[in-house]
This record gives structure tokens, C-alpha cells and sequence, in this order.
């Protein structure tokens, strides 16, 4: 599979935002995007069907004619760890399963951006958690640094369990979610200097985050390269 597993510093710090950013700034380069949420957490029944919001967002910056259930294949009402949701409905999650319906979904397009779940370490089953489906795709990594204060810390914990795992960190986004954040310029300096990965961009607080104002602050030079040559293009 040829992509990237989109992780972050922890849930809520913009993920899916980026990640439906990356996939418009991607189809823009020409690349056919297969965005996908494994594992969504979260429901909602509007319009007479449950829906994950996540799902929804990643499935309306795709434009490869994916259904909403290949974007998000596993889906939970309750919006919490998912082993615990999955539990609640007396489900569970099964590696196999889910694995193979990623790689179907990923086969749809040329370049797959998965989305994770919370942070990078958050368990699915025994023995399995989300740094080890990061693993089982075999997929670089690109961290969602979710400014505020006590990101330095997250981010260099997240890059140290990604490489403990021999995966490669080919890229960061500082998405701003405190607006206030005092220091902005120190923290992100602290960053690039930490990281040892290259910056893909600074997203603002936007006042309407869609895919195109996301990806208007994403600079995908170092993005196209790696995926260019991953995908021999
Ligand atoms: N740069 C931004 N400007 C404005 N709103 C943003 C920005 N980034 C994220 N948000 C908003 O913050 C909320 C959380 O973002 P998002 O859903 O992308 O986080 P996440 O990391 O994917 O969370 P989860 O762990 O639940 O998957 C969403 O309502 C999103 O629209
Ligand atoms: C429901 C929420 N928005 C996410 N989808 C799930 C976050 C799980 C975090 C688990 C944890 O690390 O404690
Ligand atoms: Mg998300």
C-alpha cells in the first residue's frame, strides 16, 4: 500500500482536518486520494442513518467515488477508546478483518491517507493498538502537532514510540488549536528543531476549516517527493 498513516499528538487536535487537506492538496497535484478512517468512534443518525462525522468529512474531500462505508469500514456509536465502544455493543475489533478491508479500500486509489485514532498508542484489541496497524500497513508516518501548551512533550513522545516501531516519520503539521497559545513562534521553533522531520505546514485557526483552506497553509514539496517516488510517478 502506498500512503500515509496520519497520527497526532492526541485526539481532537485535528486530524481529520489535515488529513481532508492533505487529500484536497494531493487530487490537486493529480494523484487519485483515497482517504480512510479504519476506525471511527462516534455516531450520529441524521437523516434517518448513523453517521460518523469523521467518516462524512473524509468522504466529501475524496473525489475517487469511494462509498462512506470504504472511507470508514468500522464504525461505533459511542464516542470513546473503541475497544470500549465496540464492547458496548458486544462487537469487537478484528485484525484481520479490518486489515483486509483497509487494503481494499486503499486499492481504490493511488495514494491512501489513513487516519488513526486519539493518538498513536491507542489499544483495538488484545495485543493489537494503532501503532501496530501503522506497522501492519507498513506506511510512513505524518504527525498532527496540536498547538498548545504541552505539544512539545506529546510530539516528541509520539516521534520517539513512531521510530521505536521502524517506521519512518516523513512529516509534521502544527495545526493551531489554541488560538491564544502564547509563545507560538518559540514552540514551533522547539519543534523543528526536535523533530528531526520536515514541517508540511502551519494551519491557522480557520474560521471555516475545509479541505482547500486547510490545504492553502500545507506545502506538499516534501510530501510529493517522498510519494512521487514511493508511487514511481
Ligand atoms: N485549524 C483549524 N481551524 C479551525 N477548526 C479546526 C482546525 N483544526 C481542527 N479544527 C476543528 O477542531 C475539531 C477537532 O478536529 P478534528 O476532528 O480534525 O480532530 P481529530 O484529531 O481528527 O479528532 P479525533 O481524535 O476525534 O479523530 C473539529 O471540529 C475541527 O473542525
Ligand atoms: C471519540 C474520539 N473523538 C476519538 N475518535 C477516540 C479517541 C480515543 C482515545 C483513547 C485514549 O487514548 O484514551
Ligand atoms: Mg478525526
Amino acid at each position: 500500500m502506498k500512503g500515509f498513516f496520519i497520527t497526532g499528538t492526541d485526539t481532537e487536535v485535528g486530524k481529520t482536518c489535515i488529513t481532508a487537506g492533505l487529500t484536497f492538496a494531493f487530487t490537486q497535484a493529480g494523484l487519485r486520494v483515497a482517504p480512510i478512517k479504519p476506525l471511527a468512534a462516534g455516531q450520529e443518525f441524521v437523516d434517518g442513518q448513523w453517521v460518523n462525522e469523521d467518516v462524512q468529512r473524509l468522504h466529501a474531500a475524496q473525489n475517487i467515488g469511494m462509498t462512506a462505508d470504504q472511507v470508514g469500514p468500522l464504525q461505533f456509536r459511542a464516542a470513546c477508546a473503541p475497544h470500549i465502544a465496540a464492547a458496548l455493543e458486544g462487537r469487537s475489533i478484528e485484525r484481520a478483518p479490518l486489515l483486509a478491508a483497509i487494503h481494499a479500500s486503499a486499492a481504490l486509489g493511488e495514494l491512501a491517507l489513513v487516519e488513526g485514532v486519539g493518538g498513536f498508542r491507542v489499544p483495538l484489541c488484545e495485543g493489537w493498538d494503532t501503532a501496530d496497524l501503522a506497522v501492519d500497513l507498513g506506511l510512513p508516518v505524518v504527525l498532527i502537532v496540536g498547538l498548545r501548551l504541552g505539544c512539545i512533550n506529546h510530539a516528541l513522545l509520539t516521534a520517539e514510540a513512531v521510530r521505536a516501531r521502524g517506521l519512518r516519520l516523513v512529516g509534521w503539521v502544527a495545526n493551531t488549536v489554541d488560538a491564544e497559545m502564547p509563545h507560538l513562534t518559540d514552540n514551533l521553533t522547539a519543534l523543528g528543531a526536535s523533530l528531526d522531520a520536515p514541517c508540511w505546514g502551519h494551519v491557522p485557526r480557520l474560521e471555516s476549516p475545509t479541505p482547500a483552506a486547510v490545504a492553502a497553509h500545507l506545502n506538499l514539496n516534501h510530501a510529493l517527493l517522498h510519494s512521487r517516488a514511493a508511487l514511481s510517478l
